[in-house]
């Protein structure tokens, strides 16, 4: 959706990236979830949520706003259409950039028919006065609409219908308080867990009609960073594989075969990923080292290896950030299949092993 914004190129083309690029977009409506029953995992959010919707619905009355948060690729979408869909609503669709005036804002809630859904996408990226104008809207289904310039300009009021906002957002610290206590209901959405990526995996393989086994499913689910835009991704890579070099099975070996070609090792890191991190200790020795020097040994920028790379390795274990810069743990000598040097070992009680 975002591909072209904010990104380096080296992320804009990642297999294991998780903003969507142009192939998912086309295929991700066809694998969307389309009730909350088939939406798996996330089982805190999917439980609160079954609540909001089904008491706005036995009251007759248009559910509470819900605010998503989470990262990319987790589902934030297509959990807002699911709202819809429970609540037998329409669903229009915006996003926080495609918002540049409060004007653009006051024609869409103006518009809006009663009950319907507004998903606003990206909505910690809204200008000023639009964020300011949709507080009233949340609060009290009302718009001002600013009429002439200058001294004459008036203020004419304008009731709307009950609506549902759905927001949703990366950066859930980034929205202004006010706007944030708006909302009835926050939902916060986790990485999944290999179990439930399976359970993505064999679900999306049915509507792909390609054929896995349980080990494949596996296979591929350990490799997708938590994330099912991933793994949806992943096995549509491997079932090109698996057709072109195999019989068209995805078994264990045919997914990690697959994914050597595409350069994704065991644990979902790719090619940058590793570069950073045997850069971080065949060259330095594990660390600490600066971040721009880190980046002239991978040849990268530096907000390439500080926003691409890091933030995986980080989460995954591998490699902390600390003021005196970068240093690789335990973990990630293991995942090279490196002995970390005599010296090393000394640093080990930074990371409480
Ligand atoms: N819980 C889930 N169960 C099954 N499939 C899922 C689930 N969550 C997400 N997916 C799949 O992952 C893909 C990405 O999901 P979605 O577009 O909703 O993510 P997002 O959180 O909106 O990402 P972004 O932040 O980039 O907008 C979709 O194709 C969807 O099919
Ligand atoms: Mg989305």
């Amino acid at each position: 959706m975002n591909w072209d914004e904010d990104e380096t190129g080296a992320a804009a083309e990642r297999l294991v990236g998780a903003d969507a690029d142009r192939e998912d977009s086309a295929v991700e409506a066809a694998l969307r979830p389309k009730d909350l029953g088939e939406f798996v995992g996330q089982e805190k959010v999917r439980q609160q949520l079954d609540l909001v919707l089904k008491a706005a619905r036995q009251r007759g009355a248009t559910a509470d706003h819900v605010l998503l948060s989470g990262a990319p690729g987790l589902g934030k979408t297509t959990l807002s259409m699911i709202i819809a869909a429970e609540m037998g609503a329409p669903i229009r669709i915006t996003s926080g950039p495609a918002i540049q005036h409060a004007g653009d804002l006051a024609a869409i809630l103006s518009s809006l028919q009663e009950g319907e859904v507004l998903f606003l996408d990206e909505i910690h990226r809204m200008s000023r006065p639009a964020e300011e104008m949709l507080y009233m809207a949340m609060e009290d289904f009302r718009v001002d609409v600013i009429v002439g310039k200058g001294p004459g300009a008036t203020a004419i009021p304008l009731e709307l219908p009950p609506f549902t906002l759905v927001g949703a957002t990366t950066r859930a610290g980034l929205l202004p308080p006010p706007l944030r206590d708006r909302f009835g209901f926050t939902g916060h959405m986790e990485f999944y867990t290999p179990e439930e990526l399976q359970r993505v995996i064999h679900r999306s393989a049915g509507l792909l009609d390609v054929t896995i086994d349980p080990a494949g499913a596996a296979e591929i689910a350990g490799r997708s960073r938590g994330t099912p835009r991933i793994a949806n991704r992943l096995l549509r890579r491997v079932r090109d594989y698996a057709q072109v070099k195999a019989d068209g099975v995805i078994t264990r070996e045919v997914a990690a075969s697959a994914l050597q070609v595409y350069e994704v090792d065991a644990r979902g890191l790719d090619r940058l990923d590793r570069a950073v991190l045997e850069a971080l200790l065949k060259l330095f020795g594990g660390g600490p080292v600066g971040l721009s020097t880190l980046a002239v040994a991978v040849g990268e920028e530096r907000e390439t290896v500080e926003e691409v790379a890091e933030p995986f390795l980080v989460r995954e274990g591998l490699l902390a950030r600390t003021p005196r810069g970068r240093v690789a743990t335990p973990a990630a000598w293991a995942h090279l299949g490196l002995t970390a040097p005599a010296a090393q070992a000394g640093q080990q009680g930074l990371f409480g092993v």
